[in-house]
C-alpha cells in the first residue's frame, strides 16, 4: 500500500543529514528475540485443540470462560548490536513488529525467547507515552520529569524550557485533553528529552510535528547523539529516516530482513513497498 510510505514531507522541509560519528561501545544487544502475544477469547484460529480445551474446561470449571487463545508471533528471532552514537531507523510495513520490538528493547514487553541487554534504562517516546489527559501540561511535565528520575528542584528549573520547546503557550495550564495532537506529541518529545537519555526510542512521535518542530527535534536528537547516546527511530517517513539516521533496520513479518546503510536499506524498502502496491493494483484490475 502506498500509504505505508509518508511522501507528504517535502525534501526542503527536512533538516540536513546528520553527520557521521565515531561509534562507541555497545548500548543495546538484542539476541535472538522472539515476542508472542496471547490473545484471549479469539473466535477463529485458536491454538487450543479439542483435547486441551477439554482439559482446560475441567481446570477452569467455575471460572469465567475467556474462550480460545490465539498466539501472534510478532517478532521472530531478531538480533543486532547498537552502539553509542548511532541513530537507528526502524522500517517495516504495517504490523511488521516495529513497535513491539521497540517496546521489548525498552523493557515494557518481556521477550518470550531471547535476551535484550541495555547499558542504561531506555526512554521510550511513543504515541502512547504515558501522559495523563486530565492533568495540565505543567503537571504532566512534573510527573514525567520525576518519572525520568529528575529531582523536584530540577523539574521546577526545567519546566519553562520544556513548555517553550513544546510551544504550548497558555495551554501549559490547561488539561492535556484540550491539546491538538501536534501539541501532545511536541510535549511528549519535550518531556522525554528533558533529561539527556542514554538510549532514546522514538515511535512515530514526530509524525505530527510541523517543519520547524522537526528541525528543532532533529537538533535535539543530534545533541543526544553528541553526548554519545543511541537513538532508535520508528517511522513510515523515508525522508525523515534518511535525514535523521545513520543506520536502518528493516523488519518484515517480525523478521529482520536488512540491517545497514541508510540509502541502501531505504531504497530496497521503497522498491518493496512500490512492488507490493503495483501488485495489488494489478490484482484489483483483474
Ligand atoms: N497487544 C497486542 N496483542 C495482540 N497482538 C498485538 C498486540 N500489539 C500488536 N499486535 C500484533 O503484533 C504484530 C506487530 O504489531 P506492531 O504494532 O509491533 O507492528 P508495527 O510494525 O509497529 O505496525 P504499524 O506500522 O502498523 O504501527 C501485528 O500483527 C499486531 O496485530
Amino acid at each position: 500500500m502506498t500509504d505505508e510510505i509518508d511522501y507528504e514531507i517535502d525534501a526542503e522541509d527536512l533538516p540536513k543529514r546528520m553527520e557521521r560519528r565515531e561509534l562507541g561501545s555497545p548500548s543495546v544487544i538484542v539476541d535472538d528475540v522472539h515476542i508472542t502475544y496471547r490473545v484471549f477469547g479469539a473466535r477463529r484460529g485458536g491454538t487450543t485443540s479439542s483435547k486441551t480445551s477439554l482439559i482446560n474446561r475441567a481446570i477452569n470449571a467455575g471460572r469465567p470462560d475467556t474462550g480460545p487463545i490465539t498466539e501472534v508471533h510478532a517478532v521472530r528471532g531478531v538480533s543486532f548490536v547498537a552502539r553509542h552514537g548511532e541513530s537507528i531507523g526502524i522500517l517495516g510495513t504495517n504490523g511488521s513488529g516495529k513497535s513491539t520490538l521497540l517496546r521489548a528493547i525498552a523493557g515494557v514487553l518481556p521477550p518470550s525467547k531471547g535476551r535484550v541487554f541495555t547499558s542504561a534504562e531506555p526512554a521510550l517516546l511513543g504515541v502512547n507515552a504515558a501522559l495523563l489527559p486530565k492533568l495540565t501540561g505543567e503537571r504532566n511535565i512534573t510527573v514525567g520529569g520525576l518519572a525520568l528520575g529528575l529531582s523536584a528542584k530540577e523539574v521546577r528549573e526545567r519546566t519553562s524550557s520544556v513548555a517553550d520547546f513544546a510551544e504550548l503557550g497558555d495551554f501549559l495550564y490547561l488539561p492535556m485533553s484540550s491539546y491538538s495532537s501536534g501539541m501532545g506529541s511536541r510535549l511528549r518529545f519535550a518531556i522525554s528529552t528533558m533529561q539527556t537519555p542514554d538510549i532514546l526510542m522514538i515511535d512515530e512521535a514526530l509524525a505530527t510535528g510541523d517543519s520547524s518542530f522537526r528541525k528543532k527535534s532533529t537538533e535535539r536528537i543530534e545533541e543526544i547523539r553528541d553526548s554519545a547516546g543511541t537513538v532508535f527511530f520508528v517511522s513510515h517517513s523515508l525522508g525523515s529516516v534518511r535525514a535523521m539516521c545513520s543506520r536502518v533496520l528493516w523488519i518484515e513479518k517480525g523478521k529482520l530482513v536488512a540491517d545497514g546503510d541508510v540509502d541502501e536499506v531505504c531504497d530496497a524498502y521503497h522498491d518493496f513497498v512500490a512492488g507490493r502496491s503495483n501488485a495489488s493494483a494489478g490484482a484489483s484490475l483483474r
